[in-house]
Formats: structure tokens, sequence, C-alpha cells
């Protein structure tokens, strides 16, 4: 994957005063499943607008494919797939003939149309509903239809703003596998905006944290917890004990003054039935092991990873925004 495909350059977009997108620098490999993030009005449909051409940058390059997408915004659209959150298809004709619909203004010939629209079905799993009315369909039969309609292009890359919104979990799962067979299987590039962080998490090879037109970090989710994290405690034990009675409690103070005492062991915080131990280094087996030795019950043990929500939080909801860009 060293093959850039999406490559973007000082990237700036001002509506007037305001700054929409703020001298962005982003590179995407081929064949990698790329997370969008960031709240509402970060600046990323203003991002994906440029890439795709729609919208001149005012500053920057932006190019896709190795073609300038403000130079040549045709040619780009033309390996460029965009999926917006909610796709319009003609509802009184079927899901096939909405798809031979888009291949014919593809300028594919009949056969080959049928050709392909038949393969794309099957690939999305619309094969039994192909003759049923598209407004028929549900959120998320419109959805894969929606990504057929995409393919018909052959595309190179693929833009996915919010692709499961409002789909049932089963739906979403077979939509996210669908993601991931067409990135392994076909080397296609996929964008995906979304908030749906444990969805992200699942299929992205990396993400980019939009805030305020700025990217604040990129990278995949282990490479953002270490850094994110590393200056705190990047490991959290808890550990579920009964130490209700007095001896518990008398036990549990010598337990805590023996770990702090430990290298490695940052703090320990004692809640009702929950111990919570942040440590520098994995001491998961030595914790265990003491805990043990003092004649505790474990309930359970869990050693805590970082992910994408925390992350998220640490730079959103927390209020924390790290004035540096990635
Ligand atoms: N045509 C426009 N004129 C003026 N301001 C605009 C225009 N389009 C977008 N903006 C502003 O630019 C900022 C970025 O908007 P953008 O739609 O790119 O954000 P976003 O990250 O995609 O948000 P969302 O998650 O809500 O889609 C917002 O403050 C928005 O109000």
């Amino acid at each position: 994957m060293d093959e850039f495909i999406i490559e973007l350059e000082g990237l700036t977009k001002k509506y007037g005063d305001f700054v929409a997108v703020d001298h962005l620098d982003l590179s995407i490999h081929k064949g990698e499943i790329f997370g969008l993030l960031g709240p509402n009005g970060a600046g990323k449909s203003t991002t994906i607008l440029m890439m795709l051409g729609l919208t001149e940058p005012t500053s920057g390059n932006v190019s896709v494919c190795g073609i300038s997408s403000t130079v040549h915004p045709i040619e780009v659209k033309r390996r460029v797939g965009y999926l917006p959150d909610d796709v319009g298809f003609y509802d009184q004709l079927s899901g096939r003939e909405n798809l031979l619909y888009t291949a014919r203004l593809n300028r594919l010939s009949w056969k080959e149309a049928e050709r392909r629209v038949d393969d794309l079905l099957a690939r999305v799993g619309l094969q039994e509903a192909s003759g049923k009315k598209a407004g028929k369909y549900s959120r998320g039969m419109r959805q894969r239809l929606g990504l057929a309609d995409v393919l018909v292009k052959n595309p190179e890359v693929i833009i996915l703003d919010e692709p499961t919104l409002g789909i049932d979990p089963i739906g979403v799962k077979e939509f996210l596998e669908l993601i991931v067979a067409l990135s392994r299987e076909e080397q296609i590039t996929v964008l995906l905006s979304s908030h749906h962080l444990h969805q992200v998490q699942q299929v992205c090879d990396r993400v980019g944290i939009f805030v305020a037109g700025k990217l604040l970090a990129q990278g995949n989710i282990s490479e953002l917890s270490r850094t994110l994290f590393s200056d705190k405690e990047p490991y959290v034990i808890e550990v579920g004990l009964d130490f209700s009675t007095a001896e518990g409690m008398n036990a549990m103070e010598a337990v805590k003054s023996h770990l702090l005492g430990l290298e490695g062991i940052a703090s320990v915080r004692v809640d009702k039935g929950r111990l919570s131990i942040g440590s520098t280094s994995d001491m998961t087996a030595e914790v265990a092991r003491i805990l043990v030795n003092a004649g505790f019950g474990l309930k359970y043990l869990n050693t805590k990873e970082y992910g994408l929500d925390d992350i998220y939080t640490k730079y959103f909801e927390g209020g924390e925004v790290y004035g540096k860009t990635a």
C-alpha cells in the first residue's frame, strides 16, 4: 500500500472570511479504508466536495488518482464513486432497471450493462430483489443498491457519507463486510465519513480527525491511542472484588500501598467493589498475582485498551482540543 491515490496539500476553503477547511495535508494509500471523523461542521463534506471537483479550493492542491480535481474534475468523477447518505432512485423502476439506467448513462452497451448490473446485484446481495421497485426497498437495501450504483462505473475510489445511517444492525454488518471485501479483493480505496465510531473502528485502516477545518490527528487506532494517551496511563487494569467488610477494607489499603510502591504503577483508585489501576507498562499478571496472594477473590479483571471513542472523547467531548495539527 505504498502508492498514494488521494493527495491533499495545503487544501483550504474559505466562505467569505470563514475558513471551512484550513491547510489540510493528507495522503491516502491505494486500497486503504480511511475514516473521516469529526463533529458537525468540521469540514468533512467540504473536503469531499473539493476531492470530487464539485467546489474549488481557495488555495492548495487536491489530486485523486494522480489527477487534479480542480483542473480536471470530469476525469476525477469518472474514477470516483460518491454515495451520499440518501441516494435518489427512480422509485417506480426496479432496482435492476435503476442500475441499468446508470450503466447506460456511463455509456456501457446494453450487453455490457446487463452483465455488469447482474454481477453487481449479486455482489451486493440484491439478486432476488432485483425485480422489485426501488420505492419498496428497505433503507438497508437502498444503500446496497446505492453501492452497486456507485460501482457501475468501476471506480478506483469510493466515498461514502454516513452510509449506514438508519440501517438495522444486521444490515450494517453486511454493508461493512461488503466494503471491506471491495477494498481487500478489488483494491478499491474507500473514504468513509461517519459519526459511528464503532463502525469506523471495525473497518478503517486509518482515520483522520477533523475539528474546525483542521486535521488534528491521523493514523491507525493504536498509533493514535499511543500518541494521545502515552503521557498519562496507557494501561488501565480494572478489577472487580468483594471487600465490603472492615477486614477487606484494611487488606485493600495494604494492597493499594503495595501496588503504589511498584515501579510502573501510576495510580490506584478504589471505588466500591472496583479497583482501577493505571500503569505505564502492562502489569496485568503482576496485579492479579498480588490480589490473589492477598486473599481476594476476583470477580473480573480487564485490561482496558483505548478505542476510537476514547480518542474522540479526548478531542471533542472532554474539551481537550490540541493546538497542534497532525
Ligand atoms: N456554501 C457554504 N457557504 C457558507 N458556509 C458553508 C457552506 N458550506 C459549508 N459551510 C460551512 O463550512 C463549515 C464546514 O461544513 P461541512 O459541511 O464541510 O462540515 P461537515 O464536517 O461535513 O459536517 P457534517 O458532519 O454536519 O456533515 C460549516 O461551518 C458550514 O456551515
